[in-house]
């Protein structure tokens, strides 16, 4: 979460004046102008990744090669001012910019071609990012290159230095505290009449603040908590970017400010997925793009699968399961968990009876059915035949009747995949549990007590349907949307759970 806080309202800042309505644009076209970091992670790589993220269409013009990786720059090469010049009007000749990103300008010549460039095709939205020093710690940029940056200040309409750039800016040693890091920001909006993004990102302590800083003094704090995270390769390239592309979106610095900086900050938190590298990997740009993608194949089931591995170890470890296995179990015990699963199943074949109404295929209406008659059928009177020998007279106990309710709570109120995903852990679980018991079983010297359960459970066309239920999670996770599937899963990791209190009920209760 992006908090922010205003001290002293801006008032007649040169740099505040809103730019005109009319650039706003939903698709907006944005140039980097940066070097190239082959490692994906930072330069027009990232910047590209940024934009596209953000809704832009992105464009880049070369300023320097690099080698370089997570770990590193090993090497870098600028071509001539002259053809970053030709690149620059190449795209200015043909393409309407409606913002442009400034990153790595490796020298005084560099900066001054990418200055006149900015001087005649004067763009509405102007980022600089004065990059100096990668996270690496490798210098970027020229020792006599501060003067010319400085001049270049005079383009843009936002200069986001990190805390060490912002030293060599105001000429100063860096800053040890958040409070001297915007002092030194207020000094450079006002000698260089620029509005200035503090970053705080360099600094020690639990949160991550970066502050808005008008030409006239008026400071916004933006501040998020930190990430605990080495992969931080790249996200001042990453931020800037974004933050052009966004302030074309929205024509609004603060704004632009608050959605950037969340977007960098998922971006951060997410960043592990990725595994690049082994120094300072980089951030997850498309993190919102990839979660809202479909899963391929079984992918969603899968994940349901390992998330479910602390439930599924916990089945194992129960004194009901291990006793059940050995033949252990006494009597009282098993007579009452068949009479809360009598009950159970009684629902759960209504509940089963409405993943078939609200199946979007004939052959998944089927399924459903059948799976909601041989409920009644084949496991009642299994149970009826127990239950008439062993009578107990009981009703349903807590578990039951919570898991009962969060059935039903998904077959009334939930989609179909909600449904299917509340239903899947009786099918799946209980086949897991079927195939563990029975390899018991078939090593178990003697007459097993709860012989005709367990070969029940065994039975191939009950891993079968099992099976079957797994695929059409599947089919229907592609299907929905992003908040469809988080609802799924919830439905699944709850039923999950009370399958293993409904096993553990029994000892509790007997
Ligand atoms: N560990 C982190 N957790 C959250 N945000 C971070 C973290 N590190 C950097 N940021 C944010 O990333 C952006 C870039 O910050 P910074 O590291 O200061 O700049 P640079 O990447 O140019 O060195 C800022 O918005 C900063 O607040
Ligand atoms: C080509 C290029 N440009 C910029 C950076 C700085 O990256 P960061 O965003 O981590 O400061 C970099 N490492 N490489």
């Amino acid at each position: 979460m992006i908090v922010n806080t205003l001290s002293e309202p801006a008032t007649g800042d040169r740099a505040a004046a809103p730019t005109p309505a009319a650039t706003v644009r939903r698709h907006p076209r944005v140039l980097s102008i940066a070097g190239s970091d082959p490692s994906g992670g930072a330069g027009i790589q990232a910047d590209i990744k940024s934009i596209a993220a953000n809704g832009g269409y992105a464009m880049a013009a070369v300023t320097a090669l690099t080698a370089q990786n997570t770990r590193g720059v090993q090497s870098v090469h600028v071509p001539p001012a002259e053809f970053l010049r030709r690149q620059l009007e190449s795209l200015s000749d043909d393409i309407a910019i409606d913002a442009v990103k400034i990153g790595m300008l490796a020298n005084p010549e560099v900066m001054r071609a990418v200055g006149e460039w900015l001087e005649t095709t004067r763009p509405a939205v102007v980022v600089l990012d004065p990059v100096m020093v990668a996270s690496s710690g490798d210098s970027l940029v020229a020792v006599d290159a501060r003067l010319a940056l400085l001049d270049l200040l005079q383009h843009a309409h936002l200069v986001t230095p990190n805390l060490p750039e912002l030293a060599v800016l105001v000429g100063e040693a860096e800053a040890d505290s958040w409070e001297a890091a915007l002092e030194q920001g207020r000094r450079l909006a006002a000698t260089s009449q620029v509005r200035v993004l503090v970053k705080g990102g360099h600094l020690a302590g639990s949160a991550c603040p970066d502050a808005l800083v008008e030409p006239g003094g008026s400071v916004e704090e933006f501040t998020a908590l930190r990430i605990d995270t080495a992969n931080t390769h790249g996200t001042g390239c990453s931020l800037s970017a974004a933050l052009a592309t966004v302030q074309a979106q929205t024509n609004h610095w603060p704004e632009s400010v608050r959605r950037a900086k969340g977007w960098l900050w998922d971006a951060l938190e997410t960043s592990a997925e990725l595994e690049v590298g082994h120094g300072h990997g980089p951030v997850n740009h498309f993190h919102s793009l990839w979660d809202a993608a479909p899963p391929a194949g079984n992918a969603f089931s899968r994940s349901l699968w390992d998330e479910v591995e602390p439930q599924r170890k916990a089945i194992f470890e129960l004194g009901f399961i291990k006793d059940l296995a050995a033949g252990t179990l006494t009597e009282a015990h098993f007579a009452y968990y068949l009479a809360q699963d009598a009950m159970y199943l009684g629902s759960y074949s209504r509940v089963l009876a409405r993943a078939s109404a609200l199946a979007p295929t004939a052959e998944e209406q089927l399924f459903w059915a059948k799976g909601a008659e041989n409920c009644l059928a084949v496991e009642l009177a299994l149970h009826g035949d127990w239950l008439a020998r062993h009578p107990l007279d009981v009703g349903p106990g807590p578990v039951t009747k919570h898991y009962v309710d969060h059935l039903q709570a998904a077959a009334f109120a939930g989609s179909y995949g909600e449904v299917v995903a509340a239903v899947l852990p009786c099918y799946w679980l209980y086949a897991e549990v079927g195939r563990v018991l029975h390899a018991d079983y078939l090593a178990f010297d003697g007459v097993h007590p709860y012989a005709r359960w367990l070969e029940t459970y065994a039975d191939q066309a009950f891993a079968d349907a099992a099976e079957a239920a797994v695929r059409i999670v599947d089919a229907a996770a592609r299907r929905g949307s992003a908040l469809d599937r988080e609802r799924m899963r919830e439905a699944f990791v709850h039923s999950a759970q009370y399958e293993v209190d409904f096993f553990d009920a029994a000892r509790l209760h007997a």
